[in-house]
């Protein structure tokens, strides 16, 4: 299932001017404020008429400037995810659930309503009326609603923006799950580098109105020039395996080939899963430094170094075929004479990968 999208739109003094497509997982639209990436949702969602463009699902037209055609919201059986969960207020959580089913159409192969429960953990809450729900229960509902109405795909609006860092981490599976297991492609808007290197498959940057990027989320986060230099989540992604567990709390993980320990992961031996790691929390040494704390000492090569208008430079680096950024002084680069091509060493503090970069 493919998205392919191609819009332009004047909204007041702002213009909206992209085209790009969206494979199957997870698309995420990344960009800061104002870049465009809620108004790209209206328009796909057809809760906003764009002057020209089309959007197409699998090829059928959603909407075509050219040819007029235009398919109301609910015609589009797309379901929509919101910062808000926007739930009924009056209803309960099983009401909810079944107003979604009523958007099903008849001949739409819907998931089973208790496997949407089972897979959102809502099983308890069901009796439940939404001012008793914490915000990350409330979303996990609108997330089974949205499924419910049997989507052919998923837009999801900055869905976690609006919880706190403990709801964050509690709604992140859930959004793991859909992309793991359902067949059903997902928009999904966001400004946090950290939940973009967790849910991704694809990034799509926006910077004012425009597309500045588009490809596989590994590849684009590790690239330095899209990175925002002074963004403290800046960093790449890795996707590893979880080799075992070791007695003192440290977990062993591959990365083809390059290991990595980290504090203790929960996932068993064999589970694949994504490391965020922030640009500002590697180091980088010319020699393999010895009799120092940090348990990860990475041979790696330069591939690139983008010098930041201010005393950073971000320095891309090839690590086994994985890339990893890091975040130094200017000074830094001049005093190690780093360039292109170098054999050099990152240095990784096990304990500075924050918890929801592990998922
Ligand atoms: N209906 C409208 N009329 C006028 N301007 C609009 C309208 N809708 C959006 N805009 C403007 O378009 C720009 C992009 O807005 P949009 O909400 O798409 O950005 P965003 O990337 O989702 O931002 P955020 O991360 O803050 O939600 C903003 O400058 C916004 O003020």
């Amino acid at each position: 299932m493919t998205l392919d999208v191609s819009l332009t739109q004047t909204l007041g003094a702002f213009t909206l001017d992209v085209a790009f497509t969206a494979p199957a997982g997870v698309t995420v639209l990344f960009g800061p404020s104002g870049s465009g990436k809620s108004s790209v949702i209206q328009a796909v969602a057809g809760l906003s008429r764009p002057d020209k463009g089309h959007v197409k699902l699998d090829g059928e037209v959603l909407m075509d400037s050219a040819s007029g055609r235009w398919l109301p919201p609910r015609a589009r059986r797309l379901g929509t995810i919101f910062q808000d969960a926007r739930l009924f207020p009056h209803m309960s959580v099983a009401r909810n659930l079944a107003y979604g089913t009523r958007f099903a159409p008849r001949d739409a192969v819907a998931l089973p309503r208790d496997r949407v429960i089972d897979m959102l953990g809502i099983g308890d809450l069901l009796e439940r009326r939404p001012h008793s729900l914490s915000g990350g229960e409330k979303q996990r509902v609108a997330i089974g609603r949205a499924l419910l109405a049997a989507p052919r795909m998923l837009l999801a609006d900055e869905p976690l923006a609006a919880l706190d860092e403990a709801r964050k981490a509690e709604i992140l599976p859930y959004f793991e799950r859909l992309r793991d297991e359902l067949d059903i492609p997902i928009l999904y808007v966001s400004h946090a580098a950290a939940e973009v290197a967790r849910l991704a498959t694809t990034v799509v940057v926006l910077e004012q109105g425009r597309v500045r990027r588009v490809g596989p989320a590994a590849e684009v986060l590790g690239d330095p020039e899209i990175t925002p230099m002074g963004s403290g989540a800046a960093g790449a992604m890795l996707e590893a395996r979880v080799v075992t567990h070791h007695p003192d709390g440290l977990s062993e993980l591959d990365a083809d080939g390059l290991r990595l320990l980290l504090p203790r992961v929960a996932r068993d031996p064999g589970a694949t899963l994504r490391i965020h790691v922030e640009a500002q929390d590697v180091m980088l040494a010319r020699r393999r430094p010895e009799d120092i704390s940090a348990l990860n000492v990475l041979p790696v090569t330069v591939r690139s170094i983008r010098m930041g208008d201010g005393p950073g430079a971000l320095v891309q680096l090839d690590a086994g075929g994985n890339l990893l950024l890091a975040r130094i002084t200017r000074r830094s680069v001049a005093a190690m004479g780093l360039a292109e091509g170098q054999e050099i060493f990152a240095v990784l503090k096990a304990v500075s990968v924050a918890r929801d970069g592990v998922g």
